[in-house]
């Protein structure tokens, strides 16, 4: 009797298992993927509330009953906790910003939880559109994200995760975001008290496809890395969190292309600032260094035409050329335009930048560096010096890569044997390398060939040049020497 009862049992046990099992499946064939698992989720974090041990924060979209009072760490959150929903396959709504191209997901309006885990530790976040369970917040669609944890995690919580939430949502907007490039030289937008007008940027240019020294470029590349990691360091040093660039080169060795790299590589915007286009004066300078944003790159091309290399220097400039003066220093005098000075633009440097904010380049460029007043790139202010120079055999092996797609051919090593003495820039050998026709059909033998002539003629003219430059300096020796014996 007692084996029938333990038999009838088990096997009432096992019926009800399955049926279970059968509505279970049932309900994930039929209803979205995930759609028990997030419902008893929601309803696992009220419970929790409503236990002592755990401890909730609520993060609203707005912080004030304004709309306009945007609350910025919800949208670092709401930025963050969108990854984590990603990794974690749940529901998601996409949509495409203004100004972009491309597609963003978000997490979905409605009450949703997701659990989030970091060093070992378990959160739960819940969407919702109400600051708390059952009470709507005057504005219409403020929403709020509260987080819900153990208490005995309190201080990780406000130490270090929260942190790492506000980090990691600052990194997902900035990919989320197009990059842009703002100039200053046009005033189109002046009428708007927009100092800057701005374009999206889409430069393909990035430090893989960049010619230059595998070394030196691995050598910036850590520069930049350590860098963005450094918040932490210049707020100990008492710095403010800003590094200076100061790209050298002759023309067309690629210190414009490098700027665009290190745009696309932080996925930083670029300030274009044409000091020349600055009639204000040091003045209108501080206001432009003001209004720009955070995660930038702020570039001065050829530093040694926008300014005065010295305000001494200038002084003389100005008594010399009283007779002589140009159709755009006439034009600047009855507009009254004033001049951004070097000690205006180093006091920037130095000083005002540290109350900007953070996270920013700022680069120089130039084709004459020993031009350059030594304040101006003393290091604290340019930290780091890069010289680009001409094309090395490693560079050339990039440009053959971007250009012609090919890692190897015979010719390589007679380019490899021609290309230093050839002192030829990046800029030339692409332009050699660059088929004529875009027949789909393999050009590597005619552009290469091309290159080969191309350097001959490079060294032959580097040569010349070289011959020249001896004759003239003998002839200015022999003429010291005559007026000597004068
Ligand atoms: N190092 C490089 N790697 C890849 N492409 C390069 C490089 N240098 C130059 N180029 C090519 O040559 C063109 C001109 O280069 P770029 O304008 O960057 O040179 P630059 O040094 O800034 O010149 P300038 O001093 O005249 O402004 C670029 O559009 C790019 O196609």
């Amino acid at each position: 009797m007692w084996g029938m009862g333990e038999n009838n049992y088990w096997t009432a046990i096992g019926t009800s298992l399955g049926s279970l099992m059968f509505f279970y499946t049932l309900i994930e064939r039929f209803f979205p993927h995930g759609f028990v698992r997030q419902y008893v989720e929601k309803y696992w974090q009220r419970i929790l509330r409503f236990t002592n041990r755990y401890i909730q924060i609520t993060i609203d979209e707005y912080t004030g009953e304004l709309v306009d009072q945007k609350n910025q760490s919800y949208t670092f959150a709401d930025a963050y906790l969108s990854a984590v929903a990603i990794q974690r396959a749940l529901q998601l709504k996409a949509y495409t910003p203004k100004n972009s191209n491309k597609l963003v997901l978000n997490m979905v309006d409605y009450e949703m939880t997701i659990p989030d885990e970091y060093h070992g530790v378990t959160f739960w976040w819940m969407l919702s559109n109400t600051n708390e369970i059952g009470k709507p917040r005057k504005v219409d669609t403020s929403r709020s994200l509260t987080l819900t944890f153990h208490k005995k995690y309190r201080h990780f919580v406000t130490e270090k995760y929260l942190d790492h939430v506000m980090e990691k949502g600052k990194e997902v907007l900035a990919q989320n975001q197009q990059r842009k490039l703002y100039t200053n030289s046009s005033r189109d937008n002046w009428y708007k008290q927009e100092m800057w007008s701005h374009v999206v940027f889409n430069h393909p240019a990035t430090l893989d496809n960049l010619a230059m020294d595998k070394a030196k470029k691995e050598d910036i590349m850590e520069d930049l890395i350590a860098f963005r990691k450094a918040k932490a360091y210049y707020a100990k040093i008492g710095k403010a969190w800003k590094r200076g660039y100061l790209l050298y080169g002759p023309p067309g060795t690629g210190k414009s292309t490098m700027i665009a790299a290190i745009s696309e590589f932080m996925n930083y915007d670029i300030y274009d600032l044409e000091l020349k286009s600055v009639r204000g004066g040091n003045s209108e300078l501080r206001k432009l260094l003001l209004d720009t944003s955070d995660r930038s790159i702020i570039v001065i091309e050829d530093i040694d035409c926008s300014i005065a290399l010295t305000d001494k220097r200038k002084s003389k400039k100005k008594t010399s050329s009283k007779k002589k003066k140009s159709y755009e220093q006439r034009l600047a005098e009855i507009r009254g335009d004033k001049d951004v000075t070097l000690s205006g633009l180093l006091n920037f440097i130095d000083g005002l930048w540290s109350s900007t904010g953070g996270e920013k380049l700022i680069i120089f460029t130039t084709n004459h560096v020993e031009k350059l007043d030594p304040a101006l790139i003393r290091r604290g202010r340019m930290d780091k010096h890069i010289e680009l120079a001409y094309c090395s055999f490693d560079g050339f092996k990039i440009l053959a890569k971007n250009y012609l797609n090919i890692d190897d051919h015979p010719l390589f090593e007679t380019i490899r044997h021609m290309i230093d003495e050839a002192r030829i820039t990046p800029a030339d050998v692409a332009e050699n390398l660059m088929p004529k026709t875009i027949n789909g059909g393999d050009c590597s033998e005619v552009c290469l060939g091309k290159l080969i002539t191309a350097l001959e003629k490079s060294k032959e003219d580097a040569i010349r040049l070289e011959a020249e430059k001896l004759l003239e300096e003998e002839e200015e020796s022999e003429e010291e020497e005559e007026d000597e014996d004068f």
